[in-house]
């Protein structure tokens, strides 16, 4: 397949570690707009993938194009995230003691990257910016509490606001429903529902009722490549799948 009118373009690539292959000839194409979940046993190269999407990790070999032409290998993790791509970790980061409304009026003004500055003045269309997101990440209710004060969850979702505020063409999410309740696993699936269209968002995630619910193109990841794309039903059937995965 051609990078052409890709979003992110992946061919070839190979990390080793020690003579430990993490990531090996991995190949896998996204296209603008669209959400895919990536699942996985332990130690097939999910992280190291995502590593390698956002520059922590420099690939031994292979072809990493970001809007099928940007060479994502020759550049540094500041300027991959300046391009749009944004990150989220498994442990929420957000700024405990301040509100939510102030978390993300931060997030709004911030370079995109590492948050670094409490000091700008707020306008009418960041407001409502604010507004939207505060919609759309279910915290409206809670604008004014203190972020500390909130649920696992509901950190989970503050942080994803942070990252919607840098207006990311991309986002790489790493489980994002560990340690929440099965109420918040659903709003959570329903939350990356509404955002994919306008970004682009890549979920790594060991949940199968959450992947179910997100109804998306799924591609199963072992020893550092794929081993199965297509939705989840499809991918369930698989033996090869069951075998690694999950008929354990
Ligand atoms: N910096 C590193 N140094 C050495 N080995 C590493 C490093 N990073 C990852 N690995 C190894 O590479 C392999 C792939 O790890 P990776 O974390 O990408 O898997 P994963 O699919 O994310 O697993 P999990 O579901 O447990 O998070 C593992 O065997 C891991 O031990």
């Amino acid at each position: 397949m051609s990078a052409e009118d890709t979003l992110l373009y992946l061919d070839g690539v190979s990390v080793s570690f020690d003579g430990f292959r993490a990531l090996n000839s991995l190949s896998l194409v996204m296209m603008p707009g669209e959400m895919r979940a990536i699942i996985g046993p332990n130690g097939a190269g999910k992280t190291t993938m995502m590593d390698v999407i956002t520059g922590k990790t420099r690939p031994d070999h292979g072809t990493i194009l970001f809007e099928g032409a940007t060479d994502l290998t020759k550049l540094r993790e500041a300027s991959i995230a300046n391009l749009g791509i944004g990150r989220k970790f498994q442990r929420p980061t957000v700024f405990e003691p301040h509100t939510v409304w102030d978390n993300l009026e931060l997030a709004l003004k911030a370079p995109r990257g590492p948050l670094k500055t409490l000091t700008y003045a707020i306008g009418r269309d960041d407001k409502a910016r604010i507004e939207e997101i505060l919609d759309v990440t279910r915290l409206s209710p809670k604008r004014d509490r203190i972020a500390g004060s909130l649920s696992h969850g509901e950190k989970q979702w503050l942080e994803i606001g942070m990252l919607l505020a840098q207006d990311p063409k991309l986002l790489l999410v790493d489980e994002p429903v560990a340690g929440m309740t099965d109420a918040e696993t659903e709003q959570t699936a329903q939350l990356l529902c509404d955002i994919a269209g306008k970004h682009s968002v890549i979920v790594v995630e060991h949940d199968m009722s959450f992947v179910r619910a997100l109804g998306v193109k799924v591609t199963v990841l072992a020893e550092g490549s794929v081993l199965a794309e297509g939705s989840l039903d499809a991918v369930s059937a698989n033996q090869q799948v069951i075998d690694v995965y999950l008929g354990r």
